[in-house]
């Protein structure tokens, strides 16, 4: 079985992240996807971040009605930040029977020669990469690459950023969200200072 994990933030997950993990399990040969909720991105602050569980929680609704598609928090028990070398060869050793991709999009393919042993990540693992708008270049040893697929997914302009800062400002980002994440959000008071 291949798998193709996306890993994110997901703070909070929005329908960008579902458009990109519904096209890539429906148009590669990936069986399933599993979303890997990140405790905290070593290249980024940890301040502004909703908890773990809350940030797992909005994952499993937003994907609840997807068969392919599935919340993972095998990185809530991996020393931070996470380095997704460490992560990938954890999740190989424990299902040896399954091949795992992995999904990033070409604003993250731009800083992959900045990761830890990014070319470990490559030795081991196929990347699947969809466009993103997004400043930068990417490093021309990934040109061609053997491991690195280009998937042509539809470029949608949300981000989680865009969607904290919204809710906080008391504007209707609905939309962006699935109804049921929205309603937790909502529920909780997420977001809103
Ligand atoms: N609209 C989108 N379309 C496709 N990919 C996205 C989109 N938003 C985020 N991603 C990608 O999904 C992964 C997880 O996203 P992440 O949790 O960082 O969301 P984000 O919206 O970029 O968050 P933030 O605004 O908080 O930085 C990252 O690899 C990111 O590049
Ligand atoms: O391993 C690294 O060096 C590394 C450097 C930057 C980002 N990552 C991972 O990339 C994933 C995407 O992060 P984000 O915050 O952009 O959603 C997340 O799982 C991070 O831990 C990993």
């Amino acid at each position: 079985m291949k798998i193709g994990l996306y890993f994110g933030t997901f703070n909070p997950i929005h329908i960008g992240h579902l458009i990109i993990a519904n096209h890539m399990v429906e148009n590669s040969d990936l069986d399933e996807i599993w979303m890997v909720v990140t405790p905290h991105n070593p290249f980024k602050k940890k301040s502004s971040l909703l908890d773990n569980h809350h940030r797992l929680e909005l994952v499993y609704k937003a994907t609840e009605a997807y068969d392919k598609i599935k919340p993972s928090d095998i990185e809530f028990k991996l020393p931070q930040p996470n380095y997704t070398v460490h992560t990938l060869a954890h999740i190989s050793d424990m299902y040896k029977d399954k091949e795992f991709c992995l999904i990033m999009g070409e604003d993250n393919l731009k800083s992959l020669h900045k990761w830890k042993n990014y070319e470990t990540i490559l030795e081991h693992h196929n990347i699947y990469v969809y466009p993103r708008i997004a400043e930068g270049k990417i490093d021309s040893q990934f040109d061609n690459h053997p491991k690195i697929t280009k998937v042509a997914a539809p470029i949608v302009q949300i981000s989680s950023t865009m969607i904290r800062n919204g809710i906080k400002d008391n504007k209707n980002m609905k939309p962006l969200l699935t109804n049921e994440v929205w309603q937790y959000i909502d529920e909780m008071n997420f977001y809103r200072k």
